[in-house]
């Protein structure tokens, strides 16, 4: 056997070890749900950390919202989607779409009927691992002994490229066909996204849907129950996304809220809409041209809120770079290449908390630092 050979093996065998305790096994968890329920005061390890960053609300300094017009665009309206979805992606990170032609209905009442099953029926999806790599029912999402457990409940699904329905939940009877035909828009329209992002930097319109490959596709609904002492915890901690592109549906209830400037701003949930967001590996690819901005989401006193987001992002052992048409003088390169699967591991591992982990240094180590530009 040549040398060669032999260090791959040895250095997968060490991956898989890495692998195996960053993903440990789940232990038995508390459902949120169950927890607001029943108290008065939040647990402890519930608490988040005070937040002296102000919120603002004010009309005029909100999410750019972007008409799709059901996709029936003059060359002019095509050039206008553009303009809108690059400026919103390069200022603020986020945006929302309304007319995108998906029914956003069937996927939310399939989803809520779920989270308002008895605890018993829910707890048989129970995820088997932590992370982002089996589907399941579940609460916390890192292993990490100091992560800040959040007010929330999860029901994360594998989507592309492949789909385990036998593990999906079988109630409501509807649920596995709402969800199917959910990831199977939400792919479509990412892909359409991508085009325009593309485009909004000059390059050829399947340039970012091309450096994803097959996309690595997935579904995290999340569940956030009324809490006895909503100003004492968070929804999710203030994290950016670690995939490429995530589009998410809120169910009207406010509780998300985006960085901009050093203030929260309020991401209105407009009925129907679909917000966008530019996740790690995306402000990666275009070196630093769109940004994944930090976000975070508040919980309510008696009102639960639940939403959809979906991961666009490629295979977990792909390499990502920033594009070398979008480097040049004017432009240095800002990031190293990564392997997707690596930052993962980190991601999970630290927690979701702040920016998410960006490769800066210019040696061959995988060594991720926190990110710290904008
Ligand atoms: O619940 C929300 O509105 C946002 C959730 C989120 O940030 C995420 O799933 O990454
Ligand atoms: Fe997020």
């Amino acid at each position: 056997m040549c040398r060669c050979y032999k260090g791959a093996i040895k250095s997968r065998k060490k991956r898989k070890e890495k692998e195996r305790e960053i993903f440990a096994m789940v232990e038995e968890f508390v459902p949120v749900q169950e927890l607001g329920k029943s108290l008065k005061e939040v647990p402890k390890n519930y608490i988040a950390p005070e937040d002296k960053i102000p919120v603002v609300n004010e009309p005029g300094k909100s999410v750019p919202v972007v008409d799709l017009c059901d996709f029936d665009l003059s060359p002019k309206q095509h050039e206008r989607v553009v303009h809108e979805i690059a400026t919103a992606s390069s200022e603020w990170g986020f945006f929302q779409v309304i007319n995108h032609g998906i029914d956003v209905a069937k996927p939310q009442r399939a989803s809520m009927d779920f989270f308002e099953l008895p605890k018993e029926e829910k707890l048989k999806y129970a995820a088997k691992e932590y992370g982002f790599k089996s589907d399941g029912y579940g609460s916390k999402i890192s292993n990490a002994d100091d992560a800040v457990l959040l007010w929330r409940d999860y029901l994360f699904l594998c989507t592309s490229p492949k789909r385990n329905l036998d593990n999906w939940p079988t109630q409501p009877p509807e649920y596995k066909e709402a969800m199917s035909g959910l990831a199977d828009d939400f792919l479509m329209l990412a892909k359409k996204v991508l085009g325009f992002l593309s485009e909004g930097v000059d390059l050829p319109t399947d340039y970012f849907e091309k450096c994803f490959g097959i996309p690595n596709q997935s579904i995290l609904t999340n569940y956030y129950p009324g809490c006895p002492e909503p100003d004492k915890v968070l929804g999710f901690m203030p994290h950016s996304d670690f995939g490429g592109l995530t589009l998410l549906l809120q169910d009207g209830v406010p509780g998300l809220q985006v960085l901009k400037n050093n203030t929260w701003v309020v991401v209105e949930p407009i009925p129907g809409a679909i917000t966008i967001n530019i996740s790690d590996l995306l402000e990666l690819m275009s070196n630093g041209r769109y940004r994944s901005v930090i976000h975070r989401v508040q919980v309510n006193a008696s009102r639960p809120r639940m939403s959809i987001a979906c991961n666009y992002s490629c295979s977990f052992d792909s390499g990502v770079a920033p594009a070398p048409e979008l480097i040049d003088e004017e432009h240095p390169q800002l990031y190293k290449p990564v392997n997707f699967g690596d930052y993962v591991q980190a991601v999970v591992k630290k927690g979701p908390t702040g920016k998410s982990y960006m490769l800066i240094n210019h040696d061959s180590k995988p060594e991720y630092m926190l990110f710290q530009k904008h």
